[in-house]
């Protein structure tokens, strides 16, 4: 039909095609930026913006777009290219695996879009002894993977319901999903059963999201549904330097190879504002991620890694008196982030993987001396479903509280967790010394256990403002996988080559990992 005609036509015929595609959905984002800021101007965003408690703004600090212009500029390029597909496949009437394969169009589409393309190649200097701030040149076949701003990747093909970038609403069957509150209502729900874990402290989970931290930040991006990430990939402590630079430096003494911090042992004032500040002197800290002040906990373990960097720069420098700021810092960072793997590698994962797949995988540390394993073939830029599912599932592992235990650990204090959100009144109490209570609740008391039930305080009351309203977190990991085009579960399970399940038992045919009083309820839930 139609779509074998216009594969005849010539180059140029397909490259004008291209061009003219491109060129309209220029215009229309264009367009749409006009729009944007005459609403901004006439305060409907602003106004969202203005109001600090509402959930908007309790949202976005947690989806937070650090680099406005950056983000802006790669995702209107990745905007452009989307529109632009859609508007192919409907004016050549070719499906998109076809125009994938179409030599013409792939060819056409590379030179047009691939000269716009804001992203430069970096070039590395292979003798330098430190890791750039951006992870960049880690790799030095492929300079720029697992750098800062640059692209999440898949395992498997997205399961947008077109394909392209419309979030999962429709099941096989059909039938629309059912709603993600509904499934976290019926699933993980707590209802008294929610217990502590029996092996782990709650540093166990407080440990997690810091390191979760330094490898993940995906930016809220508008209309874009292939997210970057705003982190570097790899574990080297980003969340605690920064990823470029100009955060760096900011975050710098600027002497000694030490890092700025006050007085009383805190990280440095922020000069983006984004926590609720309700006490006189409570102030936003500034740190290599933006997300420091979610909770006490995390806010612990920032200042704990700045000032183990301050203690070693110290000692450093004592006994190298000749080296200067620069490379004092770079040899302190360069022991923090060893000191941060070590632990993520001996400590943090074993709480997760088995011995078995531990030594399978090769992911204990040397006994004696380092390894010298580096695969440059390895794609180690984060995978979506990593960010979007996986490593969610520590969600589990929050408790309801925050507490402070005091120095001779006999009496605790708690704080519901949905009380502390963004609030820095917490750690700041006390002189900062509030700080070493809430780090001691870490060493001393259960996280809670790793099964289906998350407790009220982030199921519940997520952002609880004063007219009782809140957020579902699981709610809200569940949508975000569906808008992000997560495949759902039996793709998984043929990745990983089980056979899917076709019926709602347990056992062959069926589910052979979930319990089946679950079972039950997914009965309930999907069609
Ligand atoms: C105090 C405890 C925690 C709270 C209150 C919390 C809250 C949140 C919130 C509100 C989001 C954004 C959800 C969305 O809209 O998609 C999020 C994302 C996420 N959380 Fe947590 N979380 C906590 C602990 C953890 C832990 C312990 C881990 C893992 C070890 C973790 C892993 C993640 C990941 C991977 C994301 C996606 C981040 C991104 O893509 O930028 N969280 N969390
Ligand atoms: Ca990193």
């Amino acid at each position: 039909g139609i779509g074998r005609q216009k594969r005849h036509i010539s180059f140029s015929g397909i490259f004008q095609q291209v061009k003219n595609v491109i060129d309209e959905t220029n215009k229309e984002l264009a367009h749409r930026k006009e729009i944007d800021r005459i609403m901004l101007e006439q305060g409907v965003d602003g106004a969202l913006g203005a109001a600090s408690s509402t959930f908007a703004s309790h949202l976005t600090r947690f989806l937070y777009t650090k680099n406005q212009e950056k983000v802006d500029l790669l995702s209107d390029k990745a905007w452009i290219t989307v529109q632009a597909t859609k508007k192919l496949i409907s004016l050549t009437g070719m499906s998109l695996d076809e125009l994938k394969l179409h030599p013409g169009y792939l060819e056409a589409w590379r030179r047009q879009v691939a000269q716009s393309c804001p992203f430069n190649v970096p070039s590395c200097d292979p003798t330098v002894r430190f890791r750039t701030p951006d992870g960049s040149c880690n790799n030095l076949n492929d300079s720029s993977v697992g750098a800062a701003y640059t692209r999440q990747r898949r395992m498997m093909d997205n399961a947008y319901d077109d394909g392209i970038d419309l979030p999962r609403k429709i099941s096989l069957t059909g039938y629309p999903l059912p709603s993600s509150r509904l499934i976290s209502n019926m699933v993980h729900k707590t209802d008294g059963c929610s217990l502590p874990s029996e092996d782990f402290t709650v540093m166990t989970m407080q440990f997690g999201q810091f390191i979760e931290h330094d490898v993940i930040s995906t930016p809220l991006q508008r209309d874009v549904r292939s997210p970057m990430n705003q982190a570097t990939s790899y574990l080297d402590a980003s969340q605690v330097y920064g990823v470029d630079v100009d955060e760096q430096l900011k975050l710098r003494a600027g002497v000694g190879g030490l890092m700025k911090i006050t007085p009383l042992g805190l990280p440095p004032p922020s000069d983006e504002p984004i926590c609720v500040q309700e006490n006189p002197g409570d102030y936003c800290m500034a740190t290599g991620d933006f997300r420091v002040n979610h909770v006490p906990g995390l806010t612990v373990m920032h200042t704990l890694f700045l000032r183990q960097h301050n203690r070693l720069a110290t000692g450093l420098h004592l006994i190298n008196a000749k080296w200067d700021d620069e490379r004092v810092f770079q040899e302190t960072r360069k022991i923090i982030i060893a000191i941060e793997q070590h632990i993520v590698y001996n400590h943090l994962l074993p709480t997760i993987l088995n011995n078995e797949y531990m030594t399978k995988y090769g992911l204990w540390s040397e006994r004696n001396g380092h390894s010298m394993s580096y695969e440059s073939d390895e794609d180690v830029s984060i995978m979506m479903g990593f960010s979007g599912a996986a490593m969610r599932f520590p969600h589990t592992r929050i408790p309801d509280v925050q507490s402070r235990v005091n120095f001779n650990y006999k009496r605790r204090q708690d704080a519901p967790i949905f009380s502390t959100f963004d609030k820095p009144k917490f750690v700041l109490e006390n002189y900062g010394r509030a700080m070493d209570d809430f780090a001691r609740w870490l060493v001393s008391f259960p996280a809670m256990k790793d099964d289906r039930f998350v407790v009220d305080g982030v199921r519940d009351h997520l952002f609880r403002d004063e007219r009782g309203e809140s957020f579902d977190l699981i709610a809200l990991n569940i949508q975000r996988a569906r808008e992000q085009g997560i495949p759902p579960y039996n793709h998984w399970r043929r990745l990983c080559g089980f056979q899917p399940a076709r019926f709602f038992t347990v056992g062959p045919g069926g589910f052979t990992d979930i319990p089946v009083d679950v079972v039950k309820k997914y009965a309930m839930l999907y069609k």
